[in-house]
């Protein structure tokens, strides 16, 4: 478990390349046959990848010790988008099969969780966010097609996108997670610009579909101190509350994200003009 500490915008505007790739880059998320893991002091989210290449894979019945509970989502929700192939989960004997572009919620408390790619030619990709929760809400898969789907932007200014919002509050209730996905439209190449912050959650961005040789220029910083991280395929960045997220492709991609905090209205954002960033 790769565990990084919560950061002060004074502390983090003194970083170099090196030291804001340290503090806020997770550049392995998924390794085959592996499940990888990355905890954040930062409203305590946890996020990785699940890639089932052999046998099946989840969370250890040791990682309760990690988390001082019996069992890792004890006092836990989960979120999971699929990127890969098809795969399922089973959750307590429950199976769920997760197609491509479909998502599971997992509610607190669920005991034995573990995944599987139907194909191992073409394994599945399960990335997940999980957040501190204090009650149960009922285990769901969600289609891409449930994902109240909002498209914005424009081509003009090279942000068109589909943001997909599987797990929000009008499609499904949770404790404090939410995840979706943003597509980009060919030709368009910005994320969240004009961007936000939003002083009353964090998020953590993961981006994925960039072809080879490819990136993504994700920018972060208070507004008035901004920064960037050159990001490559499959890689995830943190967002502190203070930070705006939003980011540049040197061609189109898709990123997923994940938000927990103090609440779950999607709109509660701080809004900037371009004109205020420096
Ligand atoms: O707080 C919301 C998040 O930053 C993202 O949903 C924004 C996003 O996907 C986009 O504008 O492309
Ligand atoms: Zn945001």
């Amino acid at each position: 478990m790769d565990t990084r500490q919560s950061i002060h915008s004074d502390h983090a505007k003194t970083l170099d390349t090196l030291g804001l790739r340290r503090e806020f880059l997770v550049e392995r998320v998924f390794v085959p046959g592996e499940l990888t893991m990355t905890y954040s002091h930062i409203d305590r989210i946890v996020f990785g990848g699940i890639m089932p290449t052999g046998g099946t894979l989840g969370f250890a019945d040791d990682l309760g010790k990690a988390f001082g509970v019996d069992f890792f989502l004890q006092r836990r929700e989960l979120g999971l988008i699929n990127i890969g192939g098809a795969g399922w989960a089973d959750v307590d004997g429950t199976r769920y099969d997760i197609a491509p572009e479909e998502a599971l919620y997992v509610g607190q408390g669920a005991r034995k969780v573990s995944f599987g790619s139907i194909d191992k030619a073409k394994p599945a990709k399960f990335y997940y966010n999980s957040a501190p929760a204090h009650t149960s809400y009922p285990t769901r898969r969600i289609t891409l097609a449930e994902a109240s789907p909002a498209t914005l932007g424009d081509a003009k200014t090279a942000n068109r996108r589909t943001i997909y919002k599987y797990i929000v509050p009008s499609v499904l209730p949770t404790c404090q997670l939410s995840m979706g996905m943003t597509k980009l439209e060919e030709g368009s190449l910005w994320n969240t610009m004009p961007c936000h912050t939003h002083e009353r959650r964090m998020e953590v961005y993961f981006y994925f579909n960039m072809d080879a040789d490819t990136a993504v220029f994700h920018m972060m910083g208070k507004p008035d101190e901004t920064r960037h991280i050159v990001i490559q395929n499959e890689q995830a960045v943190i967002s502190p509350s203070w930070s705006i997220h939003s980011g540049v492709g040197t061609k189109a991609y898709t990123f997923i994200w994940g938000m927990v905090g103090e609440n779950q209205v999607f709109d509660d954002m701080d809004h900037l003009k371009i004109s205020e960033l420096r």
